[in-house]
């Protein structure tokens, strides 16, 4: 799968950008604020439906209306579908092949985006909470059940957070044999795909760093005892107190582990970046095994690598994706069949 067309308007600087990447490597360059990192968010924004850079979308709106609109083109082995995204005034509007589609997930199937960025090593070192949506995202794309099950999990533990503060044990009883089931189901299809990254994150990595050896990923459910069930029981008294539910796998953490310890705060800046950079391409050769190899995005890659580094990591891009886009201050000498574009106060050119 790949982008033939993509058109921006009024979004963030680029008040009209229209054009045809090149089905393999796109090379976008030019200086300091010039609309770069633009051009990947509003090609995110379609797929993931929201911005890495903010969650206020009236941020994104340029000054030319109160409208921004993203159109895309894409291949899908040999045929063409259509993906419009729009933002007027608090509306969302999303199209699929000129379809209205209501839910945004629905743009994101069929239409996989993996995105490195300045901020990735926050995948490393940051809460529990990135690794999940990391996680999350992932098992979305590669086992069609989980958003339901997601999503079942997601109303079964509102329902029971909101039953703690009451006195039906009954509702209670009930209600736990709901999450205990969605968060189980959640937590095996989970645990397996960290079995697959984990199989693949050495060999991502290709780091000769003394720290990077030997990384292992390692799946902890969000409780301890053999089954949530019994996790929820047990735990009754004093979720009631808290308010909230403790055991589950709301609270799972994808652990980074190195001889059993765990190193995610150890790493230095560097090495949080190169491991970031890993999983985030282990997780786009593990769609690509899938047979849904996604586009890839590398946001400002040589100002986050020196040269060997930044070779492997665009290069194993190059090995999974169909597609690269790739953005620097200075034009990124490449060695696959591309096109570059100079960006300047929003604008984009097409150079070779
Ligand atoms: N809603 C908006 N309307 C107009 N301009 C905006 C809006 N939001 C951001 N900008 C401006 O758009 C420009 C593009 O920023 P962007 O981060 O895309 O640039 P860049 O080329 O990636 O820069 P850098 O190399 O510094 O990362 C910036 O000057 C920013 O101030």
């Amino acid at each position: 799968m790949h982008i033939t067309h993509l058109r921006i308007t009024n979004f963030r600087n680029i008040a009209d950008a229209d054009i045809e990447p090149h089905p393999r490597v796109n090379v976008f360059h030019g200086a300091n604020g010039a609309g770069k990192t633009s051009v990947l968010e509003a090609v995110f924004m379609v797929s993931r439906g929201k911005s890495f850079r903010t969650v206020r979308s009236e941020e994104l709106i340029g000054p030319e209306s109160g409208v921004f609109r993203i159109f895309l083109g894409l291949d899908r082995d040999g045929e063409s579908h259509r993906l419009g995204l729009e933002r007027d005034g608090r509306q969302w509007k999303a199209r699929r092949d000129g379809q209205d589609v209501t839910v945004l997930s629905e743009l994101s199937r069929g239409f996989p985006v993996v995105l490195m960025e300045p901020n990735s090593h926050e995948l490393v070192s940051g809460s529990p909470d990135a690794r999940r949506r990391f996680l999350d995202w992932g098992v979305f794309h590669v086992e069609p059940e989980y958003l339901e099950w997601w999503r079942r999990y997601a109303r079964a533990l509102k329902q029971r957070n909101a039953a703690l503060r009451g006195n039906d044990e009954r509702l209670l009883d009930g209600l736990d044999e709901l999450v205990a089931a969605a968060g189980s189901a959640l937590s095996e299809m989970r645990a397996r795909y960290v079995g697959r990254l984990d199989a693949l994150v050495g060999d991502s990595l290709q780091d000769d760093r003394a720290a990077l050896t030997d990384i292992a990923l390692s799946y902890e459910a969000g409780w301890r005892e053999d089954s949530l069930l019994e996790a929820l029981r047990r735990t009754r008294q004093r979720d009631r107190e808290q308010g909230s539910t403790s055991q589950g796998p709301h609270r799972a953490e994808v652990a980074i582990l190195r001889d059993g310890q765990r190193v995610r705060t150890v790493l230095s800046r560097g090495e949080q970046k190169a491991l970031a950079a890993a999983l985030l391409l282990s997780q786009a050769r593990l769609l690509a095994e899938e047979g849904q190899a996604p586009v890839i995005l590398l946001d400002d890659l040589a100002s986050e690598f020196d040269g060997p580094h930044l070779e492997n990591v665009l290069e194993t891009a190059v090995r999974y994706a169909p597609q690269v886009w790739v953005t620097g201050v200075e034009p990124l000498a490449v060695a696959h069949p591309h096109t570059v574009f100079h960006v300047e106060h929003g604008a984009l050119r097409k150079m070779v």
